[in-house]
């Protein structure tokens, strides 16, 4: 039995653990937040309600995932640590060198970064053949994708065992072959956003109707037809004709949209503020929750088929 160690139970840790729990890992979990193991364990619960709709297999057994109030506890004995704090460089590197001093000398040190390269974050572990990139997608108990990432220094023998991990999560892991920032799925999520921000914040199209536009259309498509397969469906001819004056009025900004930096200066994050691009009230966000995961679930069947 893997002994898998989470660190961070934010947004992605909850439903990472009930994952990694359901696959028939020995899962402990800590998070410097009091407030946040807190509330792990009925977000975890829920997670596994979604896995259940998944039809996914339960080889957890009746072994519960441990939230403990210690790093040393939680990483102690473990096979693989999975690094899960905020996306600060600076923090990430400090938590990996934390684990690094608690941990064997054979126990594997990923991180769910969302695109900080890999080679960044091993340079200061002891062995950073053991230091790999293992990129889950929000919600990450329903979206099947794990990218791989090595870094300059990570061994071919860590590779190999995280796509084999991965597998056996019954995720699919999508071996990313170069250390580049944001990997491939946040590139082009955040290729998306750019250019959608930049709609709503010139007035091209408000909010609500972006997305509707997003979803039922290229959202929607790209479900099923990959990027790749769509530029043939579509004829390669068109993209090279659309491609040619529109590539060059695309956004290119190096910076973050005013509209969005205003609001988090404000504080204004999203979901778990009750308020970003749109505002909820809690119960709207544990509403919203559950019918995107019906959802989610229901697209997932239908793709699967
Ligand atoms: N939110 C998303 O859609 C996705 C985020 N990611 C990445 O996953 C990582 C975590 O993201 P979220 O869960 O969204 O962040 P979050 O901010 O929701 O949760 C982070 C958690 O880490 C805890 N934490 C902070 N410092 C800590 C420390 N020193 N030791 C233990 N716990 C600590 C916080 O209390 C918080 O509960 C980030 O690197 C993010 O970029 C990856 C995929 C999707
Ligand atoms: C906005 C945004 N940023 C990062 C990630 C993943 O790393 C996601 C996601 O997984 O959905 C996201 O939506």
């Amino acid at each position: 039995m893997i002994r898998t160690a989470v660190i961070g139970l934010g947004t992605m840790g909850t439903g990472m653990v009930a994952t990694l729990a359901r696959a028939g890992m020995a899962v402990s979990a800590y998070d410097v937040s009091a407030d946040q193991r807190a509330n792990a364990l009925p977000a975890i619960s829920a997670a596994n309600q979604v896995l259940n709709a998944l039809g996914m297999p339960d080889k957890g057994g009746d072994v519960a995932p441990r939230i403990v109030d210690s790093l040393a506890d939680c990483v102690a004995d473990a096979d693989l640590v999975i690094e899960n704090v905020p996306e600060k460089l600076d923090l990430k590197v400090e938590v990996l060198h934390q684990i690094d001093a608690l941990v064997s000398g054979s126990c594997v040190l990923a991180s769910d970064t969302s695109g900080i390269p890999i080679t960044k974050l091993q340079a200061d572990v002891s062995a950073p053949g053991r230091v790999i990139g293992m990129h889950w997608s929000n919600p990450p108990h329903i979206i099947p994708i794990i990218e791989v990432v090595a870094g300059a220094q990570t061994s071919p023998e860590t590779v190999s065992w995280m796509v084999e991990t991965v597998t056996g999560l019954n995720m699919l892991p999508v071996l990313v072959k170069k250390d580049v920032p944001g990997f491939v799925e946040n590139r082009i999520l955040y290729a998306i956003m750019r250019e959608a921000v930049d709609l709503v914040e010139k007035g091209v199209i408000d909010a609500e109707s972006l997305d509707t536009c997003v979803s039922w259309g290229i959202g929607y498509k790209l479900a099923v037809v990959g990027p790749m397969a769509l530029l043939d469906m579509a004829g390669l001819d068109i993209y090279q004709a659309v491609g040619s004056y529109l590539n060059e009025d695309l956004c290119a900004r190096k910076d973050v949209s005013a509209l969005i930096a205003e609001k988090t200066g404000r504080g204004d994050l999203g979901m778990k503020t009750g308020g970003g691009m749109f505002d909820y009230t809690p119960e709207q966000v544990g509403e919203l929750r559950a019918a995107r995961a019906k959802k989610l679930v229901a697209v997932r069947r239908a793709l699967e088929t």
